[in-house]
């Protein structure tokens, strides 16, 4: 029997969400089953679309077009300008995708760009973004958001929070959890048997000695120094300014980066086309472009695929490995 495709749910129509779903589809065929879960109506003209009554269908669609688990959405998609109709269903479709995966018949979830103001406006979204939603969805309390490329992974301990409640929203527990559920998803989602993550330090310098801060010194150096001593291959805390470069990276397998823009910016620098967001800490497996609905080009067919391939390919290699029966 065919293992069950990936379910890629269609963001927000009028971004770059529905164009680059009809591009994978063109690259990959059938070689990487997938459905979208979306409104046909919003995919760009001269999409050979085959409608789907059920998951399985799509194995066979996929040899002929996008496979399409149609949803009515409503008013068409106008690039770059969201309509506020469509915002319950773009919500509603990320909930069934992740039925679909719980039940198994999808093997993964893999979500396109969701604008956050649109959801607010149109449907009183009330998640930062898809990681805490899918968390919710799941009914569990801590997730991590993992951003990887070739060459890097990175996992910010703190997400979609202003900078200034950056310090009071880390706790030694907090990180501790992120910690140890990047290490499990290292382990059980990449395939690494012994996970080496470096942690970063939260002030300039991670501290110079508490010259320049003291939480290194205070807790984040002793949580660390912990869970090392139970067999967790920990290094730090380092400078966040020293640890993305080449020979930096290759001394661990994923850095815990202390906010957003801290563990963002170096994997957008190195690849911004490729990089896959990945949610570790969720009984599903979910993936996702790393980049946003850019509304700016949305429609003008200038949208580059190759961070849904690489989010796609990511979902099928991580669903494999679980079929496999790997470590986990
Ligand atoms: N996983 C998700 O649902 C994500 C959603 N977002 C949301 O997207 C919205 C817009 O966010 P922005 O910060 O403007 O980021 P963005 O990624 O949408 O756009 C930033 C720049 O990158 C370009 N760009 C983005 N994707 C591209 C692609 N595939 N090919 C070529 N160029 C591309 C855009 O044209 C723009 O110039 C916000 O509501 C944000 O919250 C952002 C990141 C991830
Ligand atoms: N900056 C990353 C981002 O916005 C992705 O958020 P999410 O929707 O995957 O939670």
């Amino acid at each position: 029997m065919s293992p069950a495709p990936i379910a890629l749910t269609c963001g927000e129509p009028a971004g770059v969400g529905p164009e680059i779903a009809a591009r994978a589809w063109a690259a990959l065929g059938p070689a990487l089953p997938f459905f979208y879960i979306g409104d046909p109506r919003h995919l760009p003209a001269g999409t050979p679309i085959i409608e789907i009554e059920a998951p399985q269908d799509a194995v066979e669609a996929s040899e002929r077009g996008l496979a399409v688990l149609p949803v009515d959405m409503g008013p068409p998609a106008r690039p770059g300008q969201p309509h506020p109709a469509h915002a319950p269903h773009v919500v509603e479709i990320i909930a069934r995708a992740v039925d679909l995966a719980r039940s198994g018949a999808a093997a993964g979830i893999c979500t396109l760009p969701i604008n956050k103001k649109a959801l607010i406006d149109g449907a009183n979204f009330a998640y930062p973004g898809h990681t805490e939603y899918l968390a919710a969805l799941a009914g569990v309390d801590h997730v991590v958001m993992m951003l990887a490329c070739e060459t890097l992974r990175v996992v910010p301990a703190t997400i979609h929070i202003p900078l200034s409640e950056v310090p009071r929203a880390l706790t030694p527990a907090s990180l501790e959890r992120t910690i140890r559920i990047t290490h499990d998803g290292l382990r059980d989602l990449f395939g690494i048997e012994a996970p080496r993550i470096a942690v970063a330090g939260l002030n300039p310098h991670a501290g110079e000695q508490g010259a320049m801060g003291r939480e290194e010194i205070d807790w984040i150096a002793p949580l660390i120094e912990r869970l090392r001593a139970e067999g967790l291959s920990l290094r730090g805390p380092s400078s966040a300014d020293t640890m993305f470069h080449a020979d930096a990276r290759r001394l661990y397998d994923a850095a815990v980066a202390m906010y957003h823009d801290q563990a963002l910016i170096p994997i957008k620098t190195i690849d911004f086309a490729g990089g896959v967001n990945v949610t570790l800490g969720l009984p599903f497996i979910r993936t996702s472009p790393d980049h946003g609905t850019a509304f700016d080009i949305a429609g003008t067919g200038a949208a580059d695929p190759t961070s849904t391939l690489a989010a796609l390919r990511m979902a099928r290699r991580m669903a494999d490995l679980r079929a496999s029966g790997a470590p986990a």
